[in-house]
Formats: C-alpha cells, structure tokens, sequence
C-alpha cells in the first residue's frame, strides 16, 4: 500500500484525497499539510489523516512514501526539489512551476538524483475524448494535421486572477496536450487580445486568442475565455489534409422540452475530467510501485512553461515571441 501525503489541502487537494482514498486501488493518504491549519484539519478528516502546516515536516515522515503537491503553482517548486531531495516520488499538479527557470532546477535536480520521481498534473493526456482524437492521427487516415482550433471556457475566475494566469494557469493545459497530440514541438507564440468582456477587471485582459506555430507548421489558435459565464467548455479540432478530427465531448442527456431542444454543458473542471483524475492518478500509483514514472515528466512540465513564458513575453509585446526549449536530456528519453 503506497502512503500519501498531500500537500495543499484545497479545492482539488481535497478532490485528489477523496479520488486516493475511496476510489483508487493500492493507495492511501496518511499525512496533509496546508499552510492554513484549518484547511488542512478539514482536509484530514476525509482521510482520518495526520495534519502538518509545514510541507517540509509531512515531506521528511518516515510514514509518507510518496507526495502529492496540490499548493497554488508558486509553491510547487519548494516542495517538488524537497521529495526530490527527500528521494521520495512526487506528483506535481499544473503547472510544475510558474517559470521556467524554476522547472529547470527541478530538472537538474532530478536527473542529479539519478531516480525519475516527478510526474506533473497534465490530465488530459489522459482523457478519453483526447485519446480518441491522438489514435485517429496517428493512424494516418487524415493525412498530416495543419491547424488546430481550440477553446479553453470557464464560466468565471477569482478577482485575483490575472492576465498572465490565462497562460500559465489556464492554457498551460493546452500547451502540454496539443503538441503531445500532434507528436510536434512548439516554434513561436502570438496572443491577440480582442476586446474584453464587461465582467472582468483591469488586471484582467478576457477574452484572448493565443497562437501557436510548431516546428512543422501546424497553426493553432486557443481561445482563452476564463469569464464566458456559461459553462466549463472544452473543444479542440484538427483540421487534416484529408478530413477533420473533433473531440467528443462527455455525453449529456438530449432533452426536448417547450419547443426547444438542448444538452447539457458542463459547468466545472471537477466533472468534465473527472475519469481523467481517476486514471492519471491510478497510473501514477502502478508506476511509483515500480519505481517508474510513466505520465507526464519533470522535463514536459520545463518545456511547458518555456512555451508558458513566450506566451506571456507575447502578452506584453504584441509580437511573435521564439520559443527554445533545447535538446530533451537523455535521462527523459
Ligand atoms: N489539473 C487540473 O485540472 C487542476 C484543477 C484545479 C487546480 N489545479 C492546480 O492545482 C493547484 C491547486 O489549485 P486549487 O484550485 O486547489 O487551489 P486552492 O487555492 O483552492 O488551494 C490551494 C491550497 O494550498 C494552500 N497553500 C498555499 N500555499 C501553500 C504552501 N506553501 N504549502 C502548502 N499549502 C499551501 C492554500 O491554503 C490552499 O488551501 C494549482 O497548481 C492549480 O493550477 C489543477
Ligand atoms: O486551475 C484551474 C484548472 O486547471 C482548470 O482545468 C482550468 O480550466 C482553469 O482555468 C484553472 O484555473
């Protein structure tokens, strides 16, 4: 039985100790700690766990084998380099870290330690629905993909949420998954700011077009609207030389009702992803038992918040901003 402790005892800490707890197999979370003593106690007692408000204290217990990182980004990078340190696996949500110079330190020194401990939070490379679309392309049956059109929708944010956050909190999904997709690396960043909508604020610019060119010259436009008010909605389309491929969207009821027909849209990440939560954390469960990491690496979540930065230098600049990860180290190969 793998022993957990989770650092950040929000709102998905306390989805991930849930989904650990009563839904996976081989798993069971001991020990959480959160800044905010009364998070983590509420969070503790959906797990009959012990509670610490400093991450180093639950990173070091000879009783926690392996961390779950479920802090705001800023303070990702202190816990993740303490497991590595600790020499103990960790699971990181996105973003790894909010730069990417602080991913690079992860990096190093987890290629130092000469044990693969970090997978990073990006679900959707284990969503059915971005499967479905991964397999139709890499049959061939379409030919070479050469654009992709995608929407990232919340129905709204915080007040502390700000321009920046809509690269490397939101997009940042994205960024990871698209270029996974397509088997592709990134080459350069635009974004376009149309005009915003009334229910954002001045540190807020909502909605953005976020543009994207990769190596092959595969186009992508992302929309960015974290204030749409109307659902939690989630599209990408690939167009091919010979044919386009959409992803599905989980199913909801067809309703016919009062001369109108509708479908649901869901309205929270929590449910949208929910079986994505589910297998990414079950996997990275089976490959800790091994001593593997086989989701997402310390080395994606670097290349993500290289792209991540370009975005945001694209934000401020209006131009076409180069994005230069470098060759992947051999260890991550
Ligand atoms: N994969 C996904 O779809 C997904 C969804 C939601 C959130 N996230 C990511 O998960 C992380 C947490 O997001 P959230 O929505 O739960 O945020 P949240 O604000 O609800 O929770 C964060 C918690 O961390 C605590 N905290 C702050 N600093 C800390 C520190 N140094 N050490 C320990 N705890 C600390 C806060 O008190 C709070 O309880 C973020 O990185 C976010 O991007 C990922
Ligand atoms: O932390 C959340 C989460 O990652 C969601 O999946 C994303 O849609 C939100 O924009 C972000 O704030």
């Amino acid at each position: 039985m793998l022993r957990v402790g989770v650092v950040g005892c929000g709102a998905i800490g306390k989805e991930h100790i849930k989904r650990l707890n009563n839904k996976l197999q081989g798993v069971t979370v001991v020990v959480v700690s959160d800044v905010f003593e009364e998070g983590a106690k509420t969070a503790a007692a959906l797990c009959d766990g012990k509670v610490y408000t400093d991450a180093n204290a639950l990173i070091n217990d000879a009783e926690v084998d392996a961390i779950v990182c479920t802090s705001p980004g800023f303070a990702h990078v202190e816990t993740v380099l303490a497991a590595i340190k600790a020499g103990k696996p960790v699971f990181c949500e996105k973003p790894l870290a909010t730069t990417a110079d602080d991913c690079k330190k992860i990096v190093d020194a987890e290629i130092a330690s000469g044990k693969h401990l970090v997978q990073v939070g990006f679900m959707r490379r284990y969503d059915k629905g971005y499967i479905q679309v991964k397999e139709a392309l890499d049959s061939g049956e379409f030919g070479a993909p050469l654009m992709l059109h995608c929407t990232h929708r919340n129905p709204e944010v915080g007040t502390d949420y700000t321009t920046p956050m809509a690269v490397h909190d939101t997009a940042i999904h994205e960024i990871d998954c698209l270029h996974w997709l397509v088997d592709d690396e990134y080459e350069s960043a635009q974004v376009i700011m149309p005009g915003s909508t009334k229910y954002t604020h001045s540190e807020l610019k909502d909605p953005q077009i976020m543009l994207l060119r990769t190596k092959k010259g595969i186009c992508i436009d992302v929309e960015v609207f974290v204030n749409c008010k109307f659902g939690y909605d989630i599209n990408c389309e690939v167009v091919c030389e010979e044919g386009v491929v959409k992803m599905p969207a989980p199913a909801t009821p067809i309703i016919r009702k009062e001369g109108r027909l509708s479908t649901g849209i869901e309205t929270s990440w929590i449910n949208r992803f929910i079986d994505s939560y589910d297998v990414e954390l079950q996997d990275w469960v089976n490959s800790v038992a091994k001593g593997e990491v086989n989701g997402p690496t310390a080395w994606d979540g670097y290349v993500a918040a290289v792209t991540a930065d370009a975005l945001v230098r694209a934000q401020q600049s209006g131009n076409i901003e180069a994005i230069v990860t470098g060759e992947c180290p051999k260890f991550y190969k």
